[in-house]
């Protein structure tokens, strides 16, 4: 068995935080052979929700859960943790953009960003989940001066999976077969699903569904999904949520399989013409703990106009919380 490594969890009580924390505890990010300490993070009046979150996860007598803390205070929350997946801020409801969230959820991601770079191991690897998550995370990552920006990344997984469940849907495959899906900038209805360079059982998937339903129908469904599941449920995604961000870290930590991505909100670094500064959703690959984008990609006029778009919203997401910016 190897040593336990620490996992915190914000908005641990919390519907994803209930869907994520024992699927982590299970093994299911980091693998069945490597145990985990759950620091489990939520605010003062929720600590007695947690508290029962916490009874259930001793229930469940996981073999690799070597141990769980649980508190409102961001300095034990975050010590020596090497993996942080910061969940907890408001939702949104009916009629709401993520963006919306800007102000009520901004302000939770400059402290927690300043606590994990004093008191996080040094190598300790970031996933904001909790909306508007791409900026959340920019704010979380300006906050945390000794870590290397790169150690902060977004969620645009879920959009991800999203986008393959729609092409094996319309294609009739299972999305095991498909590789290759792109999801371009923000974790907003401006994101950019791109199937231009997936492949469905190794035949090109722009050869196999017409470029009015890629354009019509499958862009805009993937990309209000989020909005459609808060229609259907009345609260927004939260299982669904949990696996992709298991998903996000177990690529990272892991790596993906050869010929194969994920995409990854990331510190724009100026690849594909997007300015650097802003976390952007890239398509990655993951190695040695450590991602890459992929390079050399064909961008034709359709997609300079989606990938812009998606980085103009994520500028000016930037330019309302730059007093947050640490
Ligand atoms: N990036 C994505 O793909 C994605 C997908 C689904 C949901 N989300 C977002 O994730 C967030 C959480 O969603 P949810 O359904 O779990 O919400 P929820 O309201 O069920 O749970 C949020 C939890 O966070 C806690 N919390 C609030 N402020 C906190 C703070 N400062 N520190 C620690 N904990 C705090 C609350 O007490 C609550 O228990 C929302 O912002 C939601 O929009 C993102
Ligand atoms: O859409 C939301 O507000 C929740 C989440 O970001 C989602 O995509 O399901």
């Amino acid at each position: 068995m190897k040593n336990p490594v620490r996992v915190a969890i914000t908005g641990a009580a919390g519907n994803i935080g209930y869907a994520m924390a024992f699927r982590i505890a299970a093994g299911d990010m980091l693998g069945p052979d490597q145990p985990v300490i759950l620091h489990l993070l939520e605010i003062t009046p929720a600590l007695p929700a947690l508290q029962g979150v916490v009874m259930e996860l001793n229930d469940c007598a996981f073999p690799l859960l070597a141990g769980v803390v649980a508190t409102d205070d961001l300095s034990v929350a975050f010590k020596d943790v090497n993996f942080a997946l910061l969940v907890g801020a408001r939702p949104r409801g009916p009629g709401m953009e993520r963006k919306d969230l800007l102000t009520a959820n901004g302000a939770i991601f400059g402290p927690q960003g300043k606590a994990i770079n004093d008191h996080a191991a040094r190598d300790v690897r970031v996933l904001v989940v909790g909306n508007p998550a791409n900026t959340n995370s920019l704010i979380a990552q300006c906050n945390a001066p000794d870590l290397d920006p790169r150690q902060f990344t977004a969620m645009v997984r879920l959009d991800h999976n999203r986008a393959l469940s729609q092409l094996a849907e319309k294609t009739g495959v299972h999305y095991n077969h498909i590789r290759k899906m792109t999801i371009w900038g923000n974790h907003s209805s401006t994101q950019y699903p791109d199937i231009s360079q997936a492949t469905v059982d190794g035949k090109p998937a722009a050869s196999l569904v017409d470029t009015e339903w890629y354009r019509s129908t499958f862009i805009p469904e993937v990309q209000q999904r989020g909005a459609a599941i808060i229609k259907a449920r009345g609260a927004s995604s939260a299982a669904s949520a949990a696996s992709a961000a298991i998903d996000h870290m177990r690529s990272w930590a892991l790596g993906t399989p050869d010929g194969d991505w994920v995409s990854m909100a990331i510190p724009s670094d100026g690849s594909y013409g997007i300015a650097p500064g802003v976390m952007y959703g890239y398509p990655c690959v993951c190695k040695g703990g450590k991602y890459e984008i992929v390079q050399g990609l064909p961008v034709d006029e359709f997609s300079r106009q989606k990938m812009d778009a998606t980085d103009a919203e994520l500028r000016e997401e930037r330019a309302a919380v730059e007093h947050l910016l640490g």
